[in-house]
């Protein structure tokens, strides 16, 4: 037997999570906080409206630490994050709710999305309905799907549960086979592709680049992952990328949406120099 990556080990983690949530809150009583929630957001209408428009479509992520880099962020305060990101011309919020792997809670989402008036996904490991009612009673707009972690039947049943609660889907894939399996099971427009293997950490933006052609135009190719500075988002753009998943380069920032602003904006933040002279 070989020994297990990370992504493993957290999808066994996640099995175990279910089983003490859903005897702690019952999935009839989730039902019902989800159906008292507030309403959606429009997540994958945000994206593909401001992409369309070939501005950058930005998801800015929320996240404290990760298994591949440790503590990423000591002065972690979501609310105020969201606020920053916002300000900086975010489209969207991620927040890690992964509370073993990433330092996450669910009360950050919470937080996060209370602030500021963007629609937010859920980033965490989905492999069972419950998550995905429960991610909608915490107010998400959407959820991730992780394709190396499904099987297709799996992934189906995810996303119907998704389409029951009101919830979009981010379908995120790493390879060609991923991909195929992802189109064939799934109708959702949003297809993310993470840069980084989620069982080695190696990151190459050429993931990216590299299954973009195989990407129907009716759907919305998001970049994620590993995307560090202003060459990073050019390359991406000449492609024609214009939707993006960043956490790191942001959380290592002092002002999380500022770094955005530089990153995706530059010339507005020039102008703010400007105002200020
Ligand atoms: O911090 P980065 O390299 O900018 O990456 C953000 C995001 O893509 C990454 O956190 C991520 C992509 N897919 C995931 C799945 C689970 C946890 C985390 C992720």
């Amino acid at each position: 037997m070989s020994v297990p990556t990370v992504l493993e080990r957290i999808i066994a983690r996640k099995f175990q999570e279910v089983a003490e949530r859903s005897a702690r809150v019952s999935l009839g009583e989730l039902e019902r906080l989800a159906k008292a929630a507030d309403a959606p957001r429009g997540f994958a209408r945000a994206l593909i409206e401001q992409a369309a428009r070939k501005q950058p479509a930005v998801i800015a992520e929320i996240k404290k630490a990760s298994p591949s880099k440790g503590v990423i962020r000591e002065n972690f305060v979501p609310a105020e994050i969201a606020v920053s990101y916002e300000k900086g011309g975010a489209t969207c919020l991620s927040v890690l709710t992964d509370v073993d792997y990433f330092q996450g809670a669910d009360v950050y989402l919470q937080q996060a999305r209370a602030a500021v008036s963007l629609p937010v996904i859920r980033k965490d490991f989905m492999v069972d309905p419950y998550q995905i009612v429960e991610a909608r009673a915490l107010g998400a707009d959407c959820v991730l799907l992780i394709v190396s972690a499904l099987d297709d039947v799996k992934m189906a049943e995810l996303a119907a549960t998704a389409k029951d609660v009101g919830l979009d889907v981010l379908v995120e894939v790493h390879d060609g086979d991923e991909l195929e399996r992802a189109l064939k099971t799934l109708d959702t427009p949003l297809v993310g592709v993470n840069n980084r293997n989620l069982h080695t950490f190696e990151v190459s933006l050429d993931t990216t680049l590299d299954l973009l052609p195989r990407i129907p135009r009716d759907r919305l190719a998001i970049t994620e992952s590993g995307i560090l500075n202003r060459a990073d988002v050019e390359l991406m753009e000449i492609n024609e990328v214009y939707s993006f998943l960043v956490g790191e380069a942001f959380m290592r920032a002092e002002q999380p949406g500022l770094e955005l602003q530089r990153l995706f904006f530059p010339e507005q933040v020039k102008k703010t120099v400007q105002q200020l002279d």
